[in-house]
């Protein structure tokens, strides 16, 4: 009913806030957008659940997540196949670890900052209910 409306709105809006200042961070620029597979050819059979920032925000959008861990769920997805994905020695790997830990740090802090708890448990609940 309309205080359920209400709080899936405030959801949307607290989902937007987290993924757009990892958007914005230029550290986390390579997990802005899906990895391009043809420039990366062999990406898709390392990596079964492709996930990015720009994915995120069109899920918001489409309705996708009513609690905050389903969305947590595929943030976590960005920087776990990173870490999959680059698990050598090279620079490059290294490089892109280091930046998969940030945005997992970054992430994690901005919940934990901004989330109600009870604002959770009404999600949740709201879950249950559905
Ligand atoms: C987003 C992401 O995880 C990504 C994009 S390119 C890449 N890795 C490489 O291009 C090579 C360095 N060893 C493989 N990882």
């Amino acid at each position: 009913e309309e205080q359920e409306e209400d709080m899936q709105r405030e959801l949307r809006c607290f989902l937007r806030h987290i993924t757009e200042r990892l958007y914005l961070d230029r550290r986390f620029k390579t997990f802005t957008k899906p990895v391009d597979t043809v420039q990366v050819p062999d990406y898709l059979q390392v990596i079964k659940q492709p996930m990015d920032l720009s994915s995120l925000l069109t899920n918001i959008d489409k309705h996708k997540y009513i609690t905050v861990n389903e969305f947590v769920r595929d943030a976590d997805l960005i920087w776990n196949n990173a870490l999959t994905y680059n698990p050598d020695s090279a620079t490059l790997d290294r490089k892109i670890r280091h930046r998969a830990h940030a945005l997992k740090d970054a992430l994690h802090a901005i919940i934990r900052e901004h989330l109600d708890p009870e604002f959770e448990k009404a999600c949740e609940a709201m879950k249950e209910r559905r």
